[in-house]
């Protein structure tokens, strides 16, 4: 499956070290993540290495395992069997938990001060996994990545050990070609990862390299466990360690309650990350099974499930099935977010976009008059380049369709889609549209500060996210 050199990704010849360094400083808004697809490959392997320990027969061939470990450019169809290797390895509530954890902590140490993580939750009782023991797991995951943030000493990260400058694309194991090098015959990211795990590791967790450092390997960068804000460093504090998530009623609550879904004491310094749940449905779902997640969604709202996706292969299902659960969502006061465009649909999307969901995903493969539509909707709208571009739902980055809704002002939001599959950071993805859509530092600056409108977030919350955003972009533009 696909192949190493990847040239559909032209990142490398795209952008400097140095323009990655700096959407590194970035304060970023992440809303398009989905979990499993977000795995650090090191995890997967862990997982595999702990079962065949435990003599249990594996659920994947040496083949799929190379298919993850290795990776390359993937069609959208190979992508999607990918996901099913990594769902057939990630059976247990552990697992998930461990994930969840690791996928946090990746995010905050790519500085993300607010993450919109989505997943599926799965009914497999074949492993004693409901939908809601599923999402619990999920959540109890997000808690200690918090908790471990929180508690983490401001000096804790600068003791932590960096990644050196020169360390090779090939101390990573890679999902994808983006961070791949040669990658995965030697025994991977186990010194380069080890005590730098995204600012050390959580509970159940070991060491693993998170896509920050992989992709800072394969770029020649020294990246910080933590890419604390100017203010901070200046202070000669490397991590700040207050963490903050959930609702406002839960801040009205007051501090030091647990979980997304509730606001955890704000410290001295700055809030690191601020971490929302959207639940997805599948496209193979059916009406009723649509149903169970809008209603689990309902119940977790008030530990931070904000709203509904639809995900999954876009050559399964029909947009009919699941509208009845998506009025569900909203007559329950969840935000949708719908996948569309990914492949040509017309219907489908003049169907989604008539809905008007609150924001929508991709929109790679509209003609003219539902690009039109789209552009008189201002649905928000989150692009994942790197993403399209493997996929090839877009043929390169410079053709991809952020210039045009971009240029004619439509609210977009960057986003990464699955950092793990593809190999990416938000970082990443800021310094590439940097570079293929020649946009300065102020459009940056402007994007980053534009995605807190695109939250599902409430009032109360996106005030203060535009607050902190704020601070952290003048720190960057006074040169502090
Ligand atoms: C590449 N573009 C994409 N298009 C559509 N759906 C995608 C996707 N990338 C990921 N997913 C959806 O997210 C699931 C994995 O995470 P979770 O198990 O939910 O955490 C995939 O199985 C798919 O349903």
């Amino acid at each position: 499956m696909g192949k190493p050199d990847n040239d559909g990704d032209l990142s490398h010849s795209l952008y400097t070290p140095e323009l990655l360094r700096a959407c590194q400083r970035l304060p970023k808004i992440e809303l398009h993540a989905h979990l499993n697809g977000s795995v650090r490959p090191q995890t997967i392997k862990d997982i595999l290495d702990e079962r065949s320990r435990a003599g249990e027969a594996l659920p994947v061939t040496e083949q799929e395992l190379a298919d993850i470990t290795v990776g390359g450019e993937r069609s959208l169809r190979d992508c999607f069997r990918l996901f099913d290797v990594i769902h057939a390895v990630t059976t247990t509530h552990a697992a998930i938990s461990r994930i969840a954890a690791e996928v946090v902590r990746d995010f905050a140490a790519d500085r993300v001060v607010y993450l919109e993580l989505r997943t599926t939750p799965k009914a497999r009782p074949e492993y004693g996994m409901t939908k809601e023991s599923y999402t619990q797991a999920v959540l109890d995951g997000i808690d200690a990545a918090l908790a471990q943030l929180r508690a983490a000493p401001p000096r804790a990260a600068s003791q932590q050990q960096l990644l050196p400058a020169d360390a090779p694309a090939a101390a990573a194991v890679a999902l994808s070609p983006a961070a791949a090098g040669s990658t995965a015959s030697a025994e991977p990211g186990r010194q380069a990862g080890a005590g730098a795990g995204a600012g050390g590791q959580g509970a159940g967790e070991v060491a693993s390299p998170s896509h920050a450092q992989m992709v800072a390997a394969s770029e020649g960068v020294v990246l910080s466990p933590r890419a604390a804000p100017s203010h901070a460093s200046a202070a000669g504090v490397d991590v700040a360690a207050s963490v903050s998530s959930g609702t406002s009623a839960a801040a009205a609550a007051g501090a030091g309650a647990k979980g997304p879904g509730t606001m955890a004491e704000s410290g001295p310094g700055e809030d690191v990350i601020t971490v929302k749940l959207l639940l997805s449905i599948d496209r193979r779902e059916d009406a009723a099974a649509a149903l169970e997640t809008v209603q689990l969604a309902a119940r977790l709202q008030s530990r931070g499930v904000v709203g509904v996706d639809l995900s999954g292969n876009p050559y399964v299902g029909a947009w009919s099935q699941w509208e009845g659960a998506l009025g569900a969502a909203r007559a329950a006061g969840l935000r949708v977010t719908l996948h569309a465009g990914e492949v040509v649909a017309p219907q489908e999307v003049a169907a989604m976009l008539a809905w008007r969901p609150e924001r929508l995903g991709h929109c790679c493969c509209l003609d003219a008059e539902l690009a039109a539509q789209l552009k008189s909707s201002a649905i928000p709208l989150e692009l994942c380049l790197t993403s399209n571009v493997l996929t090839q739902s877009v043929p390169s980055y410079p053709e991809h369709h952020f210039a045009e809704l971009y240029a004619a002002g439509h609210p977009v939001v960057l986003c990464t889609d699955d950092s793990g599959v593809f190999g990416t950071t938000l970082s990443r993805e800021y310094a590439i549209a940097a570079a293929a859509f020649k946009l300065p530092v102020s459009a940056l600056h402007e994007l980053a500060r534009q995605a807190v409108e695109y939250t599902f977030a409430s009032a109360a919350e996106k005030e203060r996210l535009r607050r902190l955003v704020a601070r952290e972009l003048a720190e960057l533009e006074g040169g502090l």
